[in-house]
């Protein structure tokens, strides 16, 4: 097996205005060979600390705090919404220019088939540009992937399917892989780590196996309890 080493730090990362704070001062680590989940309710800042960690923020607001990496690491977006693939470019266009040895066999993980990769951004369903955007994102080769709610729009079998393929980023490439996502389920499934926000906030950094056991944040526990088939139920330890 191999060592766990860390991989990328967030030291007090937030977005401000003199008005008003998007993401409060948030600190953590990440790990390559490890997946971590983000969960939170919509507009709790998932978004914003995916582009914080790439350096972006929204015009008007100041990013503060750090991000690093150890030196000739890198991170790959693999964003929310189709808007960033060129509108003039195929998708495999788009996706070639950024292959690199090894891509053909991560084609055919992901399935991206060649009505996928034929096609213009605006003839893409929205599972379909899942597919295309997070496929740009895994074959740039970084060793850190933020992955935006990237089976959102995806029937539940591919949904199934991507979450396992960007576990085996994780775990066989020893890539590190940070997954926004709503579905708590899944995360539960195949994260190593979740992170839960709550409007801007680091509510906690816990694991499966505690959320699972109940051993979390109230906010924490009350998502658990809003993933259907745990409506009204309060024996976490058996979801
Ligand atoms: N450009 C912007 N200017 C001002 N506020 C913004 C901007 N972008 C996002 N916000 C605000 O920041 C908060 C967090 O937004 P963010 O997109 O990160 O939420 P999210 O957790 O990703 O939500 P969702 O799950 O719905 O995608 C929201 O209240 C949103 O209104």
């Amino acid at each position: 097996m191999c060592p766990e080493v860390s991989l990328l730090k967030v030291n007090a990362l937030s977005i401000h205005s003199e008005e008003m704070n998007l993401l409060s001062p948030l600190s953590f680590e990440l790990t390559a060979g490890q997946l971590t989940g983000v969960i939170g309710a919509s507009g709790s800042g998932k978004s914003l600390l995916a582009q914080a960690l790439l350096g972006s923020v929204p015009r008007g607001f100041t990013l503060s705090g750090e991000v690093s990496l150890p030196q000739g690491k890198r991170v790959a977006l693999s964003a929310q919404s189709a808007s960033v693939l060129d509108p003039l470019r195929t998708v495999i266009s788009q996706l070639m220019r950024r292959v690199s040895p090894g891509a053909g066999k991560r084609a055919a993980q992901l399935q991206i088939s060649p009505k996928i990769a034929a096609c213009y951004p605006h003839q893409l369903s929205g599972g379909m540009a899942k597919k295309a955007l997070l496929a740009q994102a895994t074959w740039q080769q970084t060793d850190f992937i933020v992955a935006d709610e990237p089976c959102c729009g995806l029937d539940a079998s591919s949904a199934t399917e991507l979450y396992r393929y960007l576990a085996k980023l994780a775990s066989q490439e020893r890539r590190g892989v940070l997954v926004i996502s709503h579905n708590l389920k899944h995360l539960l499934t195949v994260a190593d780590d979740i992170l839960v926000l709550k409007e801007g906030l680091l509510v906690e950094k816990t694991t499966p196996e505690k959320i699972l056991k109940g051993l979390c944040a109230p906010y924490t526990y009350a998502l658990w309890q809003a993933i259907p088939g745990n409506w009204g139920r309060t024996d976490a330890a058996v979801a």
